[in-house]
């Protein structure tokens, strides 16, 4: 049998940690086990100490100090050096029993997500039959404060995809931080973020608040607006050519119909346990444990006392 696993990935701050030690918490009030392992190597301080920590293998500090690399760069290398070392992982995961959820907690850095190779590696490494044999979920966290600005919020979300089709395993996305928007997205309006199409487009405010005296019009392909250059990044980012781009991510998202957010409130223990619940289902958590012998303490019949 299996064991099972989820890692925990999105862009930097989006919640990753605060929502790993939610997961744990509430999975310790369930009476189930957790094992915490933190793979970002610039991570100091947590809610839950980790039970293997990727600093005692090395630190972004190390990698910084000896290869002369700035933060990205060395977190790159960590994760390469690492990739040398899965010797480390097994031997701290191998023996651990079966009804374990292992929690990778990940760094934030974009790269690690669409530039370099290692996250699939490290998937497929985890999840290999006949050696860890991890049963892998994906967890990808996005800020629900995207959803103020369309294009940052389809920017997140092709970068959601893009991890999706990189690691080929179960995924989970998930819009965290709901207690920030609450009060300034309407029900009605978030619902359309939960499975993103191009209509969310037609409404944008930002777009709206161009329109006024815009002779560029509707972003149909015209085109006008590009003789006048932009007197600035703001300018630009409100033209036709941006939003022609962002109908073109939106479609190229849409097309793919494969991305739909769970909402996630840390704050809220039944957000958490709905998540856990939608993690527990694509790795299919229950149908894997043996049914356990009723406790006579718990089972004890009325009739006989
Ligand atoms: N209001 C609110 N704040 C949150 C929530 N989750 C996290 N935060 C805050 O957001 C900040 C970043 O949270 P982290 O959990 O460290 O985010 P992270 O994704 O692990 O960040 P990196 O590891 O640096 O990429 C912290 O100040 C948290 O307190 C949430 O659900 N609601
Ligand atoms: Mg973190």
């Amino acid at each position: 049998m299996s064991k099972f696993g989820a890692m925990v990935m999105g862009p930097a701050g989006a919640g990753k940690s605060t929502f790993c030690a939610a997961l744990i918490t509430h999975l310790q009030l369930n009476r189930r086990s957790a094992f915490y392992v933190n793979l970002d190597p610039a991570a100091e301080s947590f809610e839950h100490t980790p039970d293997l920590d990727i600093k005692e293998l090395i630190s972004l500090h190390d990698a910084m100090e000896e290869v002369g690399l700035g933060p990205n760069g060395g977190l790159i290398y960590c994760f390469e050096f690492l990739m040398e070392n899965l010797d480390w992982l097994t031997e701290a995961l191998d023996s651990l029993p079966e009804d374990y959820l292992i929690i990778f907690d990940m760094p934030g850095q974009i790269e690690l997500y669409t530039h370099v190779p290692v996250l699939p590696t490290l998937m497929r490494f985890l999840s290999q039959p006949g050696a860890l044999d991890i049963r892998m979920a994906a967890v990808y966290l996005l800020e629900a404060t995207f959803v103020v600005d369309r294009a940052k919020f389809f920017a997140g979300t092709l970068s959601a995809m893009s991890a999706m089709l990189m690691l080929e395993v179960p995924h989970i996305n998930v819009l965290s931080k709901m207690d920030l928007v609450k009060g300034q997205v309407k029900k009605k309006d978030l619902k359309k973020f939960l499975t993103p199409d191009t209509t969310l487009l037609d409404d944008d405010p930002a777009s709206r608040q161009f329109s006024v005296g815009d002779n560029a019009g509707s972003g149909g392909g015209g085109g006008d607006d590009e003789s006048k250059p932009p007197d600035d990044k703001d300018q630009m980012m409100k033209g036709a050519s941006f939003r022609r781009l962002n109908r073109a991510v939106a479609g190229l998202i849409e097309s793919f119909s494969m991305v739909n957010f769970l909402k996630l409130d840390v704050t809220d223990e039944d957000s958490v346990g709905a998540i856990l619940s939608h993690i527990d289902d694509c790795i299919q958590f229950h149908e894997a444990q043996d049914p356990k012998e009723p406790n006579d303490e718990e089972f004890e019949d009325p009739e006989m006392q």
